[in-house]
């Protein structure tokens, strides 16, 4: 059984008509998208930008009530927005973009893992805090002493590490990291996915990776889904999508992809 399962979901926004200040249309940002994530999986989540990724990922955790459509985690369907238990709500944790946007500079690391074990009370640990941080520090690649630090004083690197750590401390069962190294160097990013893959073994996680980075996703995801317009318009595994791309659009965002690490190449050759 898949432990997430989205069904027909449908997000829409309200647009405003600002030449005669009346409401236009909805505009339709995800159009019926189903996809599924088995547990221990990594899916990738591709497309341009604009496409429908992040309110995907946003309707899964609770951030954005879809119009319709279902939620489904070990085939029990997620509540609306706002009325999810507070199991569901640690199930499904979301790594965001820019790390050092999504943490607050002045919290302390440790303090940044505290609250998470605030909110989610059931999910901290017995007995010595101290002790069970720095295993969590340990877990994603950090020393124990990054637990004084403030959040605003670390690398990229290390607050992305940060923001694994506290999705981890609430023991989710699924991680939805949207563009989670987008905004890391390229050395960085290969250190972070490394990890991201390690913890999916030594915790059985599942993860649903959102990225417009077609060779990021292809280093890490099992299967992939192709987005457009609000659409999945081809899904598969990730060897037989980008080996042998079947929709047109997946074509051309491979080209796209080829045609900038060509450029690329030829930059640093010079
Ligand atoms: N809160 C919102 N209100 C109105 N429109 C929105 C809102 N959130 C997203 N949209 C619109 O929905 C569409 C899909 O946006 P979304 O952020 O999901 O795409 P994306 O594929 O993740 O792109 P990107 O990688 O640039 O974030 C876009 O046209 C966006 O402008």
């Amino acid at each position: 059984m898949s432990l997430l399962e989205v069904n027909d979901l449908r997000v829409s926004f309200a647009r405003r008509n600002t030449w005669f200040r009346s409401r236009a249309a909805d505009f339709v940002a995800v159009d019926g998208v189903s996809l599924a994530v088995a547990p221990d999986e990594i899916v990738g989540l591709v497309g341009e930008s604009g496409s429908g990724k992040t309110t995907v990922a946003r309707a899964i955790v609770g951030l954005v009530q879809p119009v319709s459509g279902t939620v489904l985690l070990d085939g029990v369907p997620l509540g609306p927005v706002g009325r999810r238990t507070t199991a569901q709500q640690r199930a499904a944790q979301m790594v965001f973009q820019d790390p050092r946007s999504s943490l607050s500079p002045r919290m302390t690391v440790a303090a940044i893992i505290n609250e998470a074990w605030r909110t989610h009370p059931e999910s901290a640990p017995p007995g010595d805090r101290t002790a069970a941080l720095h295993r969590l520090l340990d877990d994603v690649g950090l020393d124990a002493s990054v637990a004084r630090h403030r959040a605003g004083e670390l690398s990229g690197g290390q607050c992305q590490r940060v923001s694994i750590a506290r999705a981890l401390a609430v023991r989710p069962r699924l991680l939805v990291c949207d563009e989670a190294v987008s905004a890391l160097d390229v050395s960085v990013q290969a250190q972070i996915l490394r990890l991201l893959v390690d913890l999916r073994e030594r915790h059985h996680l599942a993860m649903l990776f959102i990225s417009h980075d077609l060779g990021v996703v292809h280093q890490i995801a099992d299967r992939i889904a192709v987005m457009r317009r609000g659409v999945v318009v081809e899904e598969g595994r990730t060897t037989d999508v980008l080996g042998a791309p079947r929709h047109e659009y997946t074509r051309s965002l491979l080209d796209a992809a080829l045609e900038l690490s060509t450029t690329d190449a030829q930059d640093r050759s010079r």
